[in-house]
C-alpha cells in the first residue's frame, strides 16, 4: 500500500479538522491546509449569512482543493487537509482516483459538535448550519474513523498510529 502523503480529515462542521489537523501535521512533520481557504468569497459570505452551499457552490471550492493536492503529492514530507468532504461525489473530485489520498472521518455526537461550535468566537461558520451538513453527509465506508469524544492532542497521536505515519 501506498503511505499517505495527502491526509484529508474530513467530516461536518466544528468536528474538529482543524484543530486536530494542525496537531496531526506537526506530529508528522508536514504541512496543514485549510481547505476554508479556498471558498470562494462568495461561498463564505452565503454561508456566514446562515445559507449552506450546494454542489454548484462547491465545485470551484473542490476543484481549487483538487489543484492542490496534485502539487501536495510530491512533497517530501505529508501534508494534511482539513475538509468537509460531506459527499462521496466531492471525495471522488479530491481523490481522483491517485494513490497516496487518504480521508480520517471524524465524527461525534451532534449535541457535542453544536456546543463546541457554540464556544467557539473566532469562525464564520453559524452553528444553526451543523444540521444542514449532518443531513447531507455521506459517511464513507473506507476511511479511518475517529470518534472526537477526547482532546485533540490525543486524537492526532491515534491518528499518527492507525495510519502509520
Ligand atoms: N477534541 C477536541 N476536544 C475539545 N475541543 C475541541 C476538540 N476539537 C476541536 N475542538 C474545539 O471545537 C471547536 C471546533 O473545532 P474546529 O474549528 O477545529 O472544527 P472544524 O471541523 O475545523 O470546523 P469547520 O468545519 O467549521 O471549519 C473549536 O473551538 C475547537 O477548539
Ligand atoms: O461543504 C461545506 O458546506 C463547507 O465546506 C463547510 O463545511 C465549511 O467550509 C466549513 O466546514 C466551515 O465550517
Amino acid at each position: 500500500m501506498t503511505a499517505a502523503k495527502v491526509i484529508i480529515l474530513m467530516g461536518v462542521c466544528g468536528v474538529g479538522k482543524t484543530t486536530v489537523g494542525r496537531k496531526l501535521a506537526a506530529a508528522v512533520g508536514g504541512s496543514f491546509e485549510e481547505g476554508d481557504a479556498f471558498h470562494p468569497p462568495a461561498n463564505v459570505a452565503k454561508m456566514a449569512g446562515g445559507q449552506p452551499l450546494d454542489d454548484g457552490d462547491r465545485a470551484p471550492w473542490l476543484a481549487a482543493m483538487a489543484a492542490g493536492i496534485g502539487q501536495w503529492l510530491g512533497r517530501e514530507r505529508p501534508t494534511v487537509l482539513a475538509c468537509s468532504a460531506l459527499k462521496a461525489a466531492y471525495r471522488d473530485v479530491l481523490a481522483g482516483g491517485r494513490a497516496g489520498v487518504a480521508f480520517v472521518h471524524l465524527t461525534g455526537e451532534p449535541d457535542l459538535i453544536a456546543r463546541r461550535m457554540a464556544a467557539r468566537t473566532d469562525h464564520y461558520m453559524p452553528p444553526t448550519l451543523l444540521p444542514s451538513q449532518l443531513a447531507i453527509l455521506e459517511a464513507p465506508d473506507d476511511a479511518l474513523t475517529v470518534a472526537i469524544d477526547r482532546g485533540p492532542d490525543e486524537l492526532a497521536a491515534d491518528i499518527r498510529r492507525r495510519l502509520g505515519l
